[in-house]
């Protein structure tokens, strides 16, 4: 077979661009024959990379734009048509390396299509030779690579390659360490001599991508995809190195066989669905649990239908469904031509890949903070969808695959899962591509980026960072953080809209009024909403720290760097080596420390502290908080924002104590919802007196917060 070197590849890639580029706008290069010429030059290209290399570099769907473009100028012009044309024949598909061995029934292509019309046409076409009753066994269509096998007195004996179709290459040490392939099976006792079998070897999706894992780390480009990766390990020259791939194999079609003397040919084998069942049972892999035997055109379409939707659930790769005649003696009727069987048709799944040019990288800033690097590409439809954005995840990912601008890509979208570039198509670089530079800003705030120990991704660590701070508001109001009732994900969205917040500390200078005079909130709402704030300054210094949204600090980290930092402003100060310990490693310290070390960050603290946030650990007070010292409480009946708890909390951070019962040494009974026999003892009582929890909570407020605080606040206790 031709091979091609750097300098031819790059003309044929040019050439089959521009061919592909007419192709979809109707329109010939210059005229029929000098488009017909360069098709014949670049499809035995292509099936050279496809086949030899098992490194293509058009989508499938592309490519069999090209064949069927060709099929059709040869049926329109068939003066021009080439005797050796690739319409004609199966794709030469022989390396050097392997001795090449020659099959017994030759092993042909399929005849294809991308629509239910088509099949409909074929079925009927099929129907014009056999008769109208005739059955159809439709299958997956494997997406592997071909391969027969050879059996004598039950032993194997031959595993070969398609390879041109009349020879392929002598495979049977590999072939041996697939666990699907039985090294021997029954078939004697059938009274089978010799059989041929031929199927399809494949590669697991889940173990393709480790494969290709397994690629990057040895700084070789990723597979495309499992067929390649397949076919690549099949034709590798030492079976050792072949195992250590997991290769499987599905059975689909006996070619060929020879009885024993006097013994008549299994009935099973007069149909294809009987025959997929007698390998089933020899102890093949076969799709005989997938197929399915149809009579008419509708059913066939709707099986095709309902296994296209199947297809991302599969645990390996199919590319559509194989619709076979069903008996024997008409697939025989039938016969074939010299590139494919006349009982067959594929029809093939939607496109999932395609090729695009990459124009620039533009840097987005998820709600948390990660820098996401995006691929602008010419609009191109892929799977039903037109997609000119792809996610390029992050630095390393670019690196593995050496993405560049202005690069021709590869682009898949399979099913559910988001648009991904395959790999560049390095042969279609000219040499003007440039390499994609990371920010070391903040595409929004400008912020300088951050790097977390040993990841991948990039952050913007800055709490106020515009593309950010719904989320992070959003979070730090949450049940486990802050706990502020009335600040969901929409309201937040409405207060900054209505410019009442623009970042985490404005939360606590929201203007009552103002949200009162909101469509949909009144006076009572909007006072609850204010009083749920008020409460949420006096939270524990726990969920603060969780509410901040520091990278890997979830609710246990929070506790445990609560107690060991007493005063939240600390942390600026502290080096991730003071911060690791306890339940703290150094991908958790130094996530910690970039977030501290942000002077915006420590600058939204302080503003937070001013407005009457807590920053203290319990049992850290500061002075200043000594507002309750040789003060004692008790609490009676439901609180409407508080638990026991918390309320306990208070009481000890500004330095009171709560008592477990009403005695002389009570000072204050704080009086919920429900109030029961402690509220009848400490009536009697004159020396004691009674709270409502708004009392009580004017009474915790720290000193910072009264000395801002014009506004009053309102809880309603029900
Ligand atoms: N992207 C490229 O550059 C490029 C180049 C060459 C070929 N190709 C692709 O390969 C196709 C041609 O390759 P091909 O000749 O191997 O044809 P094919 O892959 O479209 O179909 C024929 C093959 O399907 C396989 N198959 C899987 N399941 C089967 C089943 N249940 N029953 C029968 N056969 C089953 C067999 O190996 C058979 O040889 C093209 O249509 C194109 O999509 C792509
Ligand atoms: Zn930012």
């Amino acid at each position: 077979m031709k091979q091609y070197n750097s300098k031819q590849a790059a003309a044929l890639q040019s050439l089959s661009e521009s061919l592909l580029a007419h192709y979809k706008k109707g329109r010939l290069l210059k005229d029929t024959k000098s488009t017909m010429d360069a098709l014949y030059r670049v499809i035995p290209y292509h099936d050279w990379r496809y086949y030899i290399k098992s490194d293509p570099v058009l989508s499938d769907y592309e490519y069999d734009g090209l064949f069927a473009w060709l099929r059709q100028l040869e049926k329109e012009h068939p003066a021009l048509a080439k005797s050796g044309s690739p319409v004609k024949k199966v794709a030469e598909g022989l390396g050097s390396a392997l001795s090449a061995v020659k099959h017994k029934v030759p092993m042909l292509s399929l005849e294809n299509t991308y629509n239910t019309q088509n099949l409909g046409d074929w079925i009927t076409k099929t129907r014009q030779v056999t008769h109208h009753e005739s059955a159809y066994c439709l299958e997956p269509k494997f997406d592997g690579t071909g391969i027969s096998l050879i059996y004598e007195n039950d032993r194997l004996l031959r595993g070969a390659t398609r390879g041109d179709g009349a020879a392929g290459e002598d495979i049977t040490g590999n072939i041996r360490n697939i666990a699907s392939i039985p090294a021997s099976a029954p078939f004697a006792a059938l009274g089978i001599a010799t059989i041929e079998i031929r199927g399809e070897v494949l590669m697991s999706k889940k173990s393709f991508a480790s494969f290709n894992q397994e690629r990057i780390a040895h700084q070789l480009p990723p597979m495309a995809n499992p067929r390649n990766a397949a076919a690549g390990t099949l034709r590798m020259i030492h079976p050792e190195a072949a195992a250590q791939r997991k290769l499987e194999a599905v059975l689909y079609h006996v070619s060929y066989y020879t009885m024993k003397k006097g013994r008549p040919a299994p009935a099973a084998l007069k149909t294809q669905a009987g025959t997929l069942d007698l390998l089933a049972k020899l102890g093949f892999g076969t799709p005989a649990a997938q197929k399915k035997v149809v009579t008419s055109i509708r059913e066939a379409v709707r099986y095709c239908q309902s296994f296209e939707k199947k297809r991302d659930s599969l645990p390996y790769e199919i590319d559509g469904l194989v619709i076979k005649v069903n008996d024997a003696t008409e697939q025989r009727l039938l016969g074939m031509t010299s590139h494919h069987p006349r009982w067959a048709v594929a029809y093939k799944f939607k496109p999932r890949q395609a090729n695009s040019k990459l124009r620039k990288v533009i840097f987005s800033v998820g709600r948390m903070g990660a820098i996401t690097p995006v691929a602008k590409i010419d609009p191109v439809a892929i799977g039903g969808v037109t997609v000119s954005s792809v996610s390029l995840f992050n630095e390393k990912l670019i690196k593995d695959k050496d993405i560049r601008v202005g690069d021709t890509v590869l682009v898949e979208r399979a099913g559910d899962v988001i648009p991904y570039i395959v790999k560049p198509v390095t042969e279609m670089r000219k040499g003007t591509e440039t390499n994609i530079r990371f920010p070391s800003k903040c595409p929004v705030c400008g912020h300088a980026l951050e790097k977390p120990f040993g990841e991948q991704i990039w952050y913007c660590v800055n709490i106020n960072c515009q593309a950010q701070v719904l989320e992070r508001i959003v979070h730090f109001a949450s049940k486990d953080a802050m706990d502020i009732t009335g600040m969901g994900e929409s309201h937040v969205r409405e207060f900054y809209e209505q410019k009442l917040i623009k970042d985490i500390p404005s939360i606590f200078e929201l203007n009552e009024r103002k949200v009162a005079a909101l469509e949909r909130w009144g006076k009572r709402s909007a006072s609850n909403l204010i009083g749920m704030i008020e409460r949420a300054r006096h939270q524990p210094l726990q969920r603060l720290i969780f509410g901040l949204g520091i990278h890997y600090v979830g609710l246990t980290t929070a506790k445990v760097l609560a107690k060991k930092v007493g005063y939240l402003p600390d942390l600026a100060r502290k080096k991730p080596a003071d911060l690791r310990g306890e339940g703290i490693g150094p991908k958790v310290a130094e996530s910690i420390s970039h977030f501290f070390a942000d002077k915006e960050n420590i600058r939204s603290l302080k503003k937070l502290e001013r407005l009457g946030v807590n920053m203290h650990a319990a049992g850290h007070r500061a002075k200043a908080d000594d507002t309750l010292k040789g003060k004692t409480f008790l609490f009676t009946g439901t609180l409407a924002g508080l638990t026991r708890g918390e309320a306990a909390e208070m009481v000890e951070q500004h330095g009171g104590q709560v008592l477990s019962s009403v005695s002389h040494a009570l000072n204050y009974l704080v009086v919920g919802e429900h109030a029961g026999s402690k509220l009848t003892k400490a009536s009697e009582n004159k020396a004691i007196r009674l709270l409502q929890e708004k009392d009580f909570l004017k009474m915790v407020k720290p000193p910072a917060r009264r000395l801002s605080g014009s506004r009053k606040i309102k809880i309603r206790l029900p």
